[in-house]
């Protein structure tokens, strides 16, 4: 049986941060918990690669650019999308979604979810930074996992 190994080591990798403007209260503190996070992993500053777009659905687009540029061994893609009075949150959310999963599952470099989808600017606020914990820092956990494992098979 062969069991590969769990690292969280990030020294020598490099990791791409693109993050959504829009909600941007929300998405600079996604942005601070990701990046202090992959510095307690040793990730560089240097090796840190961060591209802002316009809004969450600008997001695929702009992750599989930098996914397929051959300078990043991962990605970390950063958003906050927030319930208005339309049906319009639904399709920024699942266009978002599937956008992404089809980068990270067709393309070289793994990309994690770090977009927040709530009711309530409080929701989003709990969860970048405050009781709810920092999606961007779980994002960074997940990466370089997910960099260290791939680098096994
Ligand atoms: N309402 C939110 C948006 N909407 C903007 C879209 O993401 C997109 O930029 C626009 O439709 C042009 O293509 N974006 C978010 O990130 N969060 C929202 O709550
Ligand atoms: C997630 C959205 O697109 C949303 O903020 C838009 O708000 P509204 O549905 O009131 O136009």
């Amino acid at each position: 049986m062969q069991v590969l190994s769990h690292s969280r080591n990030g020294n020598g990798v490099r990791v791409g941060i693109v993050v959504a403007q829009f909600n941007e209260i929300v998405t600079d503190r996604l942005q601070q918990g990701a990046v202090s996070q992959l510095e307690k992993y040793g990730v560089n500053s240097a090796d840190m690669t961060i591209a802002a777009v316009p809004g969450a659905l600008e997001l695929p687009r702009v992750t599989k650019l930098l996914a397929n540029s051959g300078k990043v061994d991962g990605i970390i893609a950063l958003g906050a999308v927030i319930r208005g009075e339309t049906s319009h949150y639904d399709y920024v959310c699942s266009e978002t979604a599937s956008g992404l999963a089809n980068v990270s599952l067709n393309g070289p470099v793994p990309v994690m979810f770090g977009v927040l989808t709530t009711d309530t600017l409080d929701q989003a606020i709990s969860r970048a930074g405050g009781k709810g914990g920092n999606k961007g820092a779980d994002c960074a956990d997940g990466l370089i996992e997910m960099i260290n494992l791939e680098k096994q098979i």
